[in-house]
């Protein structure tokens, strides 16, 4: 009888499951997948695709772009743009489309400025996607715009409300975003992305538009980036398309900054280093933040804070989810903690006396709102149930009805068991063993095991009893009683499913209603962790608040280059000064593995990290803010950029050379050496030539060279821009010693031998490489080394051309004189 009531509860689960035996699964599966649900939800893999539409007309560019991650539609309000795009160029690193929508009557630079974006995949046809100019007319646009469908639009609101609402969120009056907008809105829908398998019905859900602009910015390209070490490798999945490798982030200055508690931290600090600012307000408000939780009497607020922020999820992945009715358990259980979490955030902002711009922000937003949707979840989500279930399940006393199904369907077990003990003793002696379970659609059913007596198909009829099924050496069928349950139970299970999931939609309703405050929630939470992470990065590298000013000035003590000095101990500091009565132009020149190009780049991480809002690494410092930052500074990934390496340094210079103002930082590593070094010499010549010529409007520039020409035949013309300096190093006997110190002046070498002598390369090869740099400096025959075959050789040869150099064309005969050489070469 044991064995009959375990059969008894097997067959219920059988039932709740909705699934056959082959396909169980155990509870521990289901913890499994939930807590897989959970890892998907905390992955930080930038799993995104982007699409984005660009409208450049009257010399002002409108974009927009889609994230099917997060459904939110982004808007950069009309920028005035040059023929170098960069401000295209700029939101294309950023956003990496998979592909840019534009209007098909398109200016032909534009068009092959996208074009090459794209890169050289296969896919180059379809990256620049052509509209007719009608879809991205003002008027159609404005209408597809007024009429899109946002979850924060309640139902009830009328036409012009729905119009006021709108207008609040898109600023209408700039008309190449607009038209860019309305572009993109159709090819959305025009290609479904995102739901290509939905019905047609479904429209592509946009959660939220939200606006953005390039004005402060400073510009930073791609090549920069890599080359100062700011991203190491940014993983994208178009990456194929331009043949990029991707993989994880290597030794960077992102990576030795990025403390974030939570992803979205993450994703902003990776915005914020995309993004340096030009604003001062912005950046010294970053600066006072920063500054406070740098502080370690508030150690106790910030790690507060920090515990907090680890709770506070990426909220529109969530939202979107829930606008299809998508959302996991995890992510509900992300999105109760991250409202608990936030309120708790907001309470702790709102005690602090010190006036913050994140803390204001925060007790703003953060509101009552906030409180009701954790509680509302708390009340009504049972998130122990629902793991074990994996689907929405619904805490008791949400709805009395609910509640008595429920405990109809728990008391199921022991009545199906009361009935079965009946039937069983309605049947034959030879049918020692039944049990009631309940499957979908068919109801309740007797199950007994095959026996003697219904062994034979013919003989599965039992009186009384209505044959259904055979399965697994189990019989089923319809009783009496069976019926009975199917008119008194009927489909409980099915009943109370239907009715969580009508409670779900309706939690899930006023949840996006106030979507608004959630996405609001995040970006203040986002921003509050990376201004804590770079606040534990000040403590923890001893960096210093730099002071930023209008002036155009750049003046640096005791700075230091933020990744170097944590390879190589002790690391020197260096001094910068840069502006109109110290000179803007500075030419480095120095021995080989003297340090200039780490005091280069460290002059440009260090105006970098300051414009991001970030201390430096420095002991004090004035930073007047720059508009763009130029290098030429030679990696590993321009060798492999299928470009030859000489074109790239001059598409790099050339870019600095027609761009940079004199509020630019320009750095050029050893610019010229990629060509015969007298073309390398006079390009580099001609182009800091153009810059000194420019007088005030020259850009803040810091040259290191090997071409000591340029100093010792005096190839640049005096200027007070002008200054050369070096770094400081000790000959002692045969040995070099670097002090890695800068100070003004120059040097006339390399000293390159004794690089070679420390990196190993073999004596002799060194010894003879001084004799011919000896030689060919005072201009004398240099002496030929080789084996004695090549030597004996050498020999033979030179005894011939002495001979013939000897022989007088108008007095010897030269038929006899070749004759005679001829033999004498056959003897020998
Ligand atoms: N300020 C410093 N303090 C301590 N060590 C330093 C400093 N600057 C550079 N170094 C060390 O010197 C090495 C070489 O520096 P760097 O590459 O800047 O030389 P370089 O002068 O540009 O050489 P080359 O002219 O051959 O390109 C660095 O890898 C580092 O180990």
């Amino acid at each position: 009888m044991a064995d009959f009531s375990s059969s008894v509860s097997g067959g219920r689960m059988e039932g709740v499951q909705l699934r056959s035996e082959s396909e169980d699964i155990t509870s521990a599966d289901v913890t499994t997948d939930a807590r897989r649900n959970l890892q998907s939800d905390d992955d930080e893999e930038d799993d995104f695709q982007t699409y984005m539409s660009v409208v450049w007309q009257g010399g002002k560019v409108g974009i927009a772009y889609y994230d099917i991650d997060t459904t939110c539609f982004y808007m950069m309000m009309d920028t005035v743009e040059t023929m170098d795009f960069h401000i295209i160029s700029k939101v294309f690193e950023q956003v990496k489309p998979m592909c840019i929508v534009t209007t098909a009557k398109q200016d032909e630079g534009l068009l092959a400025k996208l074009k090459s974006l794209g890169g050289k995949g296969p896919e180059i046809d379809d990256f620049v996607q052509l509209l007719p100019t009608l879809d991205f007319s003002l008027e159609v646009s404005k209408r597809r715009i007024l009429s899109m469908n946002l979850p924060s639009i309640p139902n009830h609101f009328t036409e012009s409300e729905r119009t006021l609402h709108m207008s609040s969120l898109v600023p209408f009056d700039n008309i190449c975003m607009v038209r860019a907008v309305g572009g993109l809105l159709k090819f959305l829908d025009k290609k479904r992305v995102g739901i290509e398998l939905e019905s047609t019905e479904t429209r592509v859900p946009i959660l939220a538009m939200r606006t953005f602009s390039l004005e402060c910015l400073m510009i930073v390209d791609d090549a920069s980036y890599s080359a100062l070490q700011i991203f190491q490798q940014r993983n994208h999945p178009s990456g194929y398309k331009s043949g990029a490798s991707s993989g994880k982030e290597g030794l960077s200055l992102f990576r030795i900054m990025n403390r974030c508690k939570s992803i979205i931290g993450s994703k902003m600090l990776r915005q914020w280093f995309m993004q340096p600012l030009k604003d001062m307000a912005k950046l010294e408000q970053r600066q006072d933040a920063v500054a406070f939780f740098a502080n370690p009497r508030n150690i106790e607020v910030t790690s507060t804070l920090e515990d907090c922020l680890k709770h506070v999820k990426h909220i529109p992945r969530i939202l979107a989810r829930m606008t299809s009715s998508q959302a996991t358990i995890a992510q509900w259980q992300a999105l109760y903690k991250t409202a608990y979490n936030a309120t708790y955030i907001g309470d702790v902002c709102r005690q602090q006396k010190v006036r913050l711009e994140v803390f204001r922000k925060i007790g703003e937003k953060f509101t009552e709102d906030l409180h009701r949707i954790a509680d509302l979840i708390h009340r009504i989500v049972d998130v122990e149930e629902s793991t074990i279930q994996n689907k929405f399940v619904v805490k008791q006393n949400v709805d009395p009805d609910l509640d008595e199904k429920k405990r109809t369907y728990n008391g199921l077990p022991d009545f199906m068991t009361k009935v079965a003990q009946s039937e069983l003793n309605q049947l034959g002696e030879e049918i020692t063993e039944c049990n009631v379970i309940y499957l979908p659609q068919l109801g309740y059913l007797l199950a007994i095991p095959l026996c003697d007596s219904i062994r034979e198909e013919d003989n599965y009829n039992i009186p009384n009893l209505e044959f259904v099924f055979m399965s697994s050496n189990m019989v089923h069928y319809k009783s009496e009683s069976t019926k009975e349950l199917d008119l008194l139970l009927g489909d409980v299970q099915c009943e109370i499913a239907d009715q969580e999931t009508v409670i779900m939609h309706r939690l899930q309703n006023t949840i996006l209603e106030h979507s608004q405050v959630l996405l609001d929630v995040m970006d203040c939470a986002a921003e509050l962790d990376c201004l804590i992470t770079l606040a534990n990065c000040a403590r923890e590298y001893n960096y210093t608040r730099p002071q930023l000013t209008q002036d155009n000035i750049i003046h640096v003590t005791a700075g230091r280059h933020p990744l170097q000095e944590l390879c190589c101990s002790p690391f020197v500091p260096n001094e910068t000064y840069s502006d109109e009565h110290v000179g803007r132009m500075k030419v480095l020149t120095g021995p080989n593995a003297s340090g200039k190009s780490i005091y280069l780049k460290q002059v440009a991480l260090i105006v970098f990290m300051a414009q991001i809002g970030s201390f430096i690494p420095a002991e004090s410092a004035v930073v007047g803010l720059m508009d763009r930052l130029f290098t030429r500074i030679r990696t590993l990934e321009t060798v492999s950029a299928g470009l030859s390496t000489f074109m790239m340094d001059l598409s790099q210079v050339s870019s600095a050379v027609n761009n940079a103002t004199e509020r630019s930082l320009v750095i050029l590593d050893e610019f010229g050496k990629g060509t015969e070094s007298s073309d390398g010499i006079a390009l580099l010549c001609a182009t800091l030539k153009q810059w000194l010529s420019s007088g005030t409007r020259c850009p803040h520039v810091f040259v290191s060279t090997h071409f000591h020409a340029l100093v010792t035949k005096s190839m640049l013309p005096k200027s007070t821009h002008l200054k050369f300096q070096t770094m400081e190093v000790i000959e002692d006997g045969n040995t070099l010693v670097f002090l890695y110190q800068l100070i003004d002046g120059s040097t006339s070498h390399s000293y390159a031998s004794h690089i070679a002598e420390a990196s190993g390369l073999p004596s002799a090869i060194i010894k003879r490489g001084k004799q011919v740099c000896e030689c060919l400096g005072e201009n004398k025959l240099v002496n030929r080394v080789g084996t004695s075959k090549s030597e004996s050789a050498f020999i033979k040869y030179k005894a011939i051309v002495d001979s013939f150099l000897k022989v007088d064309l108008d007095k010897d005969d030269l038929v006899e004189y070749l004759e005679s050489l001829k033999q004498h070469i056959d003897k020998n």
